[in-house]
């Protein structure tokens, strides 16, 4: 497959940085031969925290990052100057961006909204200096705490796009010609399945400056949720909807059947799917006339509320702008329903490899110092002028 810009999983190797080492430092100067232990506290190790942007409509930015790592805190000093915090190392995400622990396939967290901070892994604590242990035999400490150990932790993150409205449909049915007439997104039209490779969204506006955003994914096939077609990898983008718009072309061999099979993919890909609302649009009726619609209308799967429209004369399309609008403000169908549940591990390996994403990030620890528990530095202990 091409190089997409549409990045929608990447997977990160994360590190914290360690706490800096309290100082040992005793302090002697010229007329105080025996000042005590005068160390001070080592600097915390820096924070790798998630921030969502909305600026950001993908995951790309992340596509070579491969890892991530804070900086460590710096050691205490003498005269009881603390060590400077390590550099928290911040990512910045497109919203509705969902974090899994990478081995395990558990879920981690999810971040939704602009300027939401999550903390993924804390940096080490600095160790206190050996000032905090002065008694009253003041020789006692010579040592100091070493500094909290960084945290590593390698994840994959997953973008699902936060629209309201999905749209759902084989291929060719009209889906983008949809997009494109009530948004001002301009996604590629043509008259073959699959045209559509890569989500996209548009913000349709309503009346009254009123306005909701509709996400077009590629055509879902019979099978999808075993991975034909383009499988499932996309489908992730309308968990997240509050609303389903599914879309069958009139001249469908059979309607309800077709509706049938697309929400089978569905709930096979998620059973959650099926607790969404769903509107389904019988597209391209600019080939029917209102006899054909009347005959065709009982035919139709029931329990679902339907319209007619043709995006080529404009039938229909202001009363399905009504009924999704209508749908959207039900109090029923705000999204965060949604439940995480773990990756399976499986799934996930093969998905990675399928994007060429599974080579492992090694990370090298030649350039670190090991901190030596109770460790103490012998320039520490020389004498000042
Ligand atoms: N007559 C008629 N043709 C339409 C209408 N809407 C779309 N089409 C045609 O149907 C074909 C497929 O349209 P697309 O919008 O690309 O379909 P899609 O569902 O996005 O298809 P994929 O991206 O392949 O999943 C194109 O040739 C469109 O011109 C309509 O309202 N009336
Ligand atoms: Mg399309």
């Amino acid at each position: 497959m091409a190089e997409s810009n549409f990045v929608d999983y990447v997977k990160i190797y994360c590190r914290s940085g360690k706490g800096g080492r309290g100082s040992t430092h005793m302090r002697r100067e010229k007329y105080i031969p025996n000042g005590g232990p005068d160390g001070g506290d080592g600097g915390r190790g820096g924070h790798i925290i998630l921030r969502g942007n909305r600026n950001y409509w993908t995951l790309l930015h992340l596509k070579y990052e491969r890892h991530a790592m804070a900086g460590h805190g710096e050691s205490g000093g003498k005269q009881r100057s603390f060590g400077k915090d390590g550099a928290d190392k911040i990512i910045e995400v497109p919203c509705g961006t969902v974090v899994y622990n990478a081995e395990t396939g558990e879920y981690i967290c999810d971040v939704t909204e602009h300027g939401q901070e999550v903390m993924l892994l804390k940096g080490g604590r600095g160790g206190l200096g050996n000032w905090h242990f002065k008694t009253a035999t003041r020789q006692a400490p010579r040592f100091a705490q070493p500094g909290e150990p960084m945290q590593e932790l390698t994840i994959i993150m997953e973008l699902k796009l936060l629209a309201d409205v999905g749209l759902v449909g084989f291929p060719n049915a009209g889906k983008s010609t949809l997009l494109s007439v009530v948004s001002a997104a301009k996604p590629k039209i043509a008259n073959y399945p699959f045209t559509t490779l890569e989500p996209n969204l548009g913000i349709v506006s309503y009346r009254e400056g009123k306005s909701f955003v509709m996400a077009d994914i590629p055509g879902i096939i019979e099978g999808a949720s075993e991975g034909k077609g383009l499988g499932l990898r996309f489908l992730r983008h309308i968990e997240r909807n509050s609303l389903l718009l599914f879309m069958v072309p009139a001249d469908a061999d059979d309607i309800k059947k077709e509706y049938e099979i697309l929400l089978n993919e569905l709930s096979t890909f998620n059973p959650e799917m099926l607790d969404k609302q769903r509107v389904l649009a019988i597209t391209k009726c600019d080939m029917l006339d209102q006899e054909l619609m009347d005959e065709m209308e009982k035919t139709l799967p029931e329990n679902i509320p339907h319209v007619f429209i043709s995006s080529i004369t404009g039938l229909g399309i202001n009363q399905l702008k009504d009924m999704l609008w209508e749908e959207l403000n039900k109090e029923s169908n705000k999204i965060e329903s949604i439940v995480h549940r773990p990756k399976d591990v499986t799934r996930l390996k093969a998905e990675l490899q399928e994007m060429g994403e599974d080579e492992d990030f090694e990370y090298s620890y030649e350039d670190e110092e090991e901190d030596d528990e109770y460790y103490v530095d012998e320039e520490d202990w020389e004498e000042e002028e």
